[in-house]
């Protein structure tokens, strides 16, 4: 089924219908998201280590699972959170938890020159550092390490819209991510539309999370 651009209030719903409506849970529709991302980075950027950027909410909570999976696949994978992981809630602190009770290697990194020594060996970087909850200028650490992130030589990923991008406007903070590639949940996103988004967004690989067809039906594009 093909879903039309989503805005953010849009995709938002989705996820909170999924949930109170038909009774899915934030941690199943993050394990999908995270899966369903692992095997397009598997598909995409086959070999070499991964270095995951993780911030504090759902698309940081994003990147542990899908460094769980990397690592199922026998990935070199590693996870920079550039915040302290007890600032983590909900589902993003359970699947941090479960990384590092499943010994991966999650560092935490909140200077920008920690970041820098986290990513000096990266050959594919992904950005799980803010997606759909993003509002207004990146603000102090992520803007350090989107900045250092797009200054090494990697291959990078963003996971649901690259972080300085708007994801209804598409306009970017100064330091937006640049993506090569842009894996993103449900549906494109309506600020994919923009000028000059595409430079940033790279391709864009749309990934379902198991919302069921009749919820997302009302946004159905015409067959
Ligand atoms: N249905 C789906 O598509 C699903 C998507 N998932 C993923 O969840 C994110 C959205 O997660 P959310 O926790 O709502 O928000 P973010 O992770 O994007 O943002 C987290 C917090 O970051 C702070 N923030 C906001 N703007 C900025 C900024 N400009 N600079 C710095 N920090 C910022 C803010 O917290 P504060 O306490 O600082 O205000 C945000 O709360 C979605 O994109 C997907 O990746 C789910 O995994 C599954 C379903
Ligand atoms: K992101």
């Amino acid at each position: 089924m093909k879903i039309k651009s989503l805005s953010r209030q849009q995709v938002r719903s989705i996820d909170q219908q999924a949930i109170e409506d038909y009774g899915m849970t934030g941690l199943v529709l993050m394990e999908n998201a995270g899966r369903g991302a692992a095997e397009v980075i598997q598909q995409n950027a086959a070999t070499g280590r991964v270095v995951i950027l993780c911030g504090k909410g759902n698309n940081g909570g994003d990147g542990y699972v899908i460094a769980r999976h990397l690592d199922l696949m026998e990935r070199q994978v590693r996870v920079v959170s550039v915040v302290e992981i007890d600032s983590l809630s909900g589902d993003a602190a359970a699947n941090a938890a479960i990384a590092q009770k499943a010994e991966l290697d999650v560092q935490v990194a909140t200077t920008a020159e920690a970041i820098k020594t986290h990513l000096s060996d990266a050959d594919v970087i992904v950005d799980c550092l803010l997606g759909t909850g993003a509002t207004g200028p990146l603000r102090g650490i992520y803007a350090d390490a989107v900045k250092v992130a797009n200054q090494i030589k990697a291959t990078r990923i963003a996971i649901d819209v690259p972080t300085g991008m708007d994801v209804d406007s598409g306009e970017a903070d100064p330091h937006t991510f640049q993506a090569e590639l842009t894996i993103t949940f449900v549906a494109k996103k309506t600020g994919f539309e923009f000028e000059g988004t595409q430079s940033l967004l790279g391709d864009i690989e749309v990934v379902p999370i198991g919302v069921p067809r009749k919820l997302l039906r009302p946004w159905a594009l015409a067959d």
